[in-house]
This record gives structure tokens, C-alpha cells and sequence, in this order.
């Protein structure tokens, strides 16, 4: 094992280790700035189809920035689930929406939609929001409006839901557009948003990018192809973390940013969870959003280049849940050349729960009779916005659709995720509102592994502003 001692930041502040430079991860990294070292396990340079917000390129299995996790959605139901690896972690990949929580999510003490909400102004530079931010935040418009989003809004209305004039309010569910972190068709990722005066060093040490001098505070150490084994301990207290290449890197503070599945596979290797020394049911009970896609065409002339590709949402309550437990989501962009657009259904607040292990990650989904019930409501309203104006429906057919038991053997078919994995290292279960793993020093977890339950919308926003909470917690 080669020893490297971390120098300590002067002033005697504590070096924090920051592990994973995800939406979290970048996010704390850039507010803790000089005092902190960030490690990531991919790269730390840009390829043309990350910047390209309108390519989902890099979510392909075999892309060399693509964890490319083998789950089980379903008993005997195998895929391969994208997760962003190198900087910018997932927000480097995705699909760029940028929606905030519901006011219903409850997540513990200090967890509220209040308590989150300058948080996630902190974060963004929106005119209608935050406007200070790092993150930019817009909602199509214009000639990147598309003509199927216009019609979709309009059906929605026609059909008696409510409007959502801005999803990011707080306010009660409808139909509205998506704000969305790219502009001009570049998604501008977590590592783009908050790690301008980051020093970013190449696997060999070499630099890739230097400080930019003109920051106050000095940006933070950001290594990249620097996978984590696992954390090092002395008694009960984090003293830092041991590298793949065996390199142990020291720590006043370990914080782990690894994402969703990452972070709680570093717990597991560290004698974290069900059984193991600190005995936490890390892994146990997280959710995802179950979702299926609807492909439909329509005669509308191909989406503006710089389009964000999924553009409006509908968000309401299947029959007990006002704060939306279901959503439909359109793609306004095929997902190959002359493709079908595409309807997407999803359970926003799922009752099924996963298990993650070193070795399986299974999200036993739609156990539960009120899952597939919603979902099946979903894809039914999906059907009845394109009846309503938006586009012809290419499948499932009328007679599957009307039947419970064929769409339920459809869906079986089209079963996907929308990769939106949170809680498997959750507050009040593995971790204290403060974010601290239980039963250890020094050791915090921050990202969406710590949501108790996945947010009614996308997560990605909630990711960041995870990151900028816990950077306020650490410089207590
Ligand atoms: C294809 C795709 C599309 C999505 N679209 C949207 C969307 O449009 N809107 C939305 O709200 N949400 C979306 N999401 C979800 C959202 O992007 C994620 O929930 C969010 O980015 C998670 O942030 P995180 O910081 O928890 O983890 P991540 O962003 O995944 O970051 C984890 C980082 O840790 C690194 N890491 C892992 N293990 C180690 C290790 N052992 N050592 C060092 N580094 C490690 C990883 O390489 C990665 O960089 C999407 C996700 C995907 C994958």
C-alpha cells in the first residue's frame, strides 16, 4: 500500500475528501473550494456528446462514460441501466430537466421543502427563481418550443387538468413546461456549473486544467480516474480512503458523493451495512420511478437542434395523493433517426421497494396491485392526450389497452426505469439529518442516496442541492 499523506489546508481548516464528482459532489466540492479534494472514478475531461444536451449518446451500454449497471427490474426481468462516470457523474449524461421537488416529499428533520428551498435558489439562475446561481435554468420557447409540446399543454387543459405554469413553485400538480439546464443545446452540467476554479488533475497527476487565479476562495483539488476502494478507519473515526491503484489518501473528513449506487457499494466494501460491523441497512428499501414509453408520431417538421428533447409534463393524482404520484413526460426528439416521439409514463411515488447489494441491484417493481393500477391510469391518460390532439399512438393497440391483464403483459414488455435511483444509505436509517453515517466519525454521505424516498419529480436538481447543503453543514 503507497501511503500519501493529503496536505492540510493552511490555517489548520480540515481537509474534506470528497468522493464522486456527481451533481452532489461537484456541487460541495465547488462551494468548500480549496479545502477540498475530489475524487472521481472516470475522467475529468469533456467529449462532444456530454456538452451536446440534445444527445443521450453517452447512455448507451457499451460508452466509455457509462457505469452500465446490471439490474433486475422485475423478477427475471433483466437491463442495463445508464449512470454517468466521470466528472459531472450523471448530470454529465442525463437529460438535463431540472425540477425541483414537491412540497409533500418527507424526508426527516431539516428535509422540508422550506428547509431545502435556498438550497436550491443558492443553486440556480433562473429569472423566475434564484437568479445568482451557478446553474442556468430555462424553459423552451421560441423556435425551441416544439408544435407537439404546444398541443400536449393544450390537450392536458382540454381534458380538464390543471395548468403548472411553473413546475419549480411548489405549487399543486398540472401540465407545464419542464425547466430544463441547457442552453442553447449544451447541457451544462454539475461539474460545468460549480468547478470553474477547480485545479483538475489527470490520473498520472499531470495537470489538466489549473486554478483559475482570479477566485477568492481557490477552487478545490479535483482528481479524476481515481476510483475508491473503500474508507479507511481508525477505531470508529474515517481517517480517509484507499484508492483502487492502492494509494490511501487522508482525510480530516470523508464524504461520500459516489451516487446512488455507488456510495452505498463503498459503505458495503467498508464494513457498512445489513450484518457487517456497523450493522445499517445500507442498500435496503430505495426507490425509482417505474416507467414505460409510448411512441407516437406526428406531421411536425423535426425539433429545433438546440430543443431540450423532453419539453412538457403532465404531473397529477391517480386517486390518493395531491402532490402527483403520476407523470407523463413528452419526447419531443426521436430517440433514433425518423424515429416515433414518445409519451413517457411513470410512477412518481412508487409503495415497491429495491434492494441493493455488492453484487445485485433488484427494484421489484410494480409489486404492489396500487402500483400497477397507476400506472396502467398513466399510460391510459397517456393514450387519451393523443386522442386529444397530440399525435397518433403507434402502440399498444385499442384492444391491449382496454384490457388490465394485456396492458399489464405490455408493460411487462416495456418495463424500463427513469433512473432516478434514491435511498439506499437514507436519513433516519444509515445517516442523521446532518448527513453523518451512524455509529461513525467523520464519515457524511451527500447525494441521492439519501433521500429516504425518491422526489415526486426528477432528482437531479434535488441532487444539487443536496451538494450545497451539505457544504453548510461542514463549514459549521
Ligand atoms: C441517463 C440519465 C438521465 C437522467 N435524466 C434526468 C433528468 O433529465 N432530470 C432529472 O432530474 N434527473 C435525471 N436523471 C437522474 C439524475 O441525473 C441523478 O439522480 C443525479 O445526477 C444523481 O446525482 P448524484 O450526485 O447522486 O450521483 P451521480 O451524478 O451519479 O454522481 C456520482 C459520481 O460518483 C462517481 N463514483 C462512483 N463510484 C465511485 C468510486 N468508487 N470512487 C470515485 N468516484 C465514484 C461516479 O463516477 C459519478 O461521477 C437522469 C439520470 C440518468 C443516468
Amino acid at each position: 500500500m503507497r501511503e500519501v499523506v493529503h496536505p492540510v489546508h493552511p490555517a489548520g481548516v480540515r481537509d474534506v475528501v470528497v468522493v464522486g464528482g456527481g451533481s452532489a459532489g461537484c456541487a460541495l466540492a465547488g462551494r468548500l473550494g480549496a479545502r477540498a479534494t475530489l475524487l472521481e472514478a472516470g475522467p475529468v475531461s469533456l467529449l462532444p456528446e456530454l456538452l451536446d444536451a440534445t444527445s443521450l449518446a453517452a447512455t448507451a451500454p457499451d460508452h466509455p462514460r457509462n457505469w452500465a449497471h446490471d439490474v433486475l427490474l422485475r423478477p427475471g426481468q433483466s437491463a442495463v441501466v445508464p449512470r454517468g462516470l466521470g466528472l459531472g457523474g450523471s448530470s454529465a449524461i442525463n437529460g438535463a430537466n431540472w425540477v425541483r421537488a414537491t412540497r409533500a416529499e418527507a424526508w426527516g428533520p431539516g428535509w422540508t421543502w422550506d428547509d431545502l428551498l435556498p438550497f436550491y435558489e443558492r443553486s440556480e439562475r433562473d429569472d423566475r427563481h434564484g437568479t445568482t446561481g451557478p446553474v442556468p435554468v430555462q424553459r423552451p420557447a421560441g423556435d425551441l418550443l416544439h408544435p407537439a409540446a404546444s398541443r400536449f399543454c393544450g390537450a392536458a387543459l382540454r381534458l380538464g387538468f390543471p395548468a403548472e405554469p411553473d413546475k419549480n413553485a411548489g405549487a399543486a400538480p398540472g401540465v407545464g413546461l419542464v425547466p430544463s439546464n441547457s442552453v442553447d443545446g449544451v447541457r451544462i452540467s454539475a461539474a460545468m456549473a460549480y468547478l470553474r476554479d477547480a485545479v483538475l488533475l489527470r490520473a498520472d497527476g499531470s495537470v489538466l486544467r489549473p486554478s483559475n487565479a482570479g477566485s477568492a476562495v481557490g477552487g478545490p483539488s479535483v482528481r479524476g480516474e481515481a476510483p475508491v476502494d473503500r474508507i479507511l478507519f481508525d477505531g470508529d473515526r474515517a481517517r480517509g480512503v484507499l484508492l483502487t491503484s492502492g494509494e490511501v489518501v487522508e482525510a480530516g473528513e470523508v464524504v461520500l458523493a459516489a451516487g446512488a449506487v455507488g456510495t452505498p457499494r463503498l459503505l458495503l466494501r467498508s464494513g457498512i451495512g445489513p450484518g457487517l460491523r456497523v450493522d445499517l441497512p445500507v442498500g435496503v428499501d430505495f426507490t425509482d420511478h417505474p416507467a414505460v414509453f409510448l411512441p407516437f408520431v406526428d406531421a411536425d417538421p423535426p425539433a429545433h437542434p438546440h430543443a431540450p428533447g423532453s419539453q412538457v409534463a403532465l404531473n397529477w393524482d391517480a386517486g390518493a395523493d395531491p402532490a402527483g404520484d403520476v407523470e407523463v413526460l413528452a419526447f419531443v426528439r426521436p430517440f433514433s433517426p425518423g424515429g416515433p416521439l414518445h409519451l413517457m409514463c411513470a410512477l412518481q411515488h412508487p409503495d415497491s421497494r429495491g434492494l441493493l447489494t455488492l453484487d445485485r441491484i433488484e427494484y421489484r417493481y410494480l409489486r404492489t396491485e396500487h402500483d400497477r393500477r397507476r400506472l396502467r391510469h398513466a399510460i391510459r391518460t397517456a393514450a387519451e392526450l393523443l386522442r386529444a390532439g397530440v399525435g397518433t399512438r403507434v402502440e399498444p393497440e385499442g384492444g391491449v389497452l382496454g384490457n388490465d391483464r394485456t396492458l399489464d403483459a405490455w408493460i411487462a414488455d416495456h418495463l424500463t426505469t427513469s433512473v432516478h435511483l434514491c435511498g439506499t444509505a437514507a436519513i433516519g436509517r444509515v445517516v442523521d439529518p446532518e448527513l453523518r453515517v451512524l455509529g461513525v466519525e467523520g464519515l457524511r454521505v451527500a447525494d441521492t442516496s439519501v433521500l429516504p424516498t425518491v422526489p415526486r419529480r426528477g432528482p437531479s436538481a434535488t441532487a444539487v442541492a443536496i451538494g450545497e447543503r451539505a457544504a453548510e453543514l461542514i463549514g459549521r
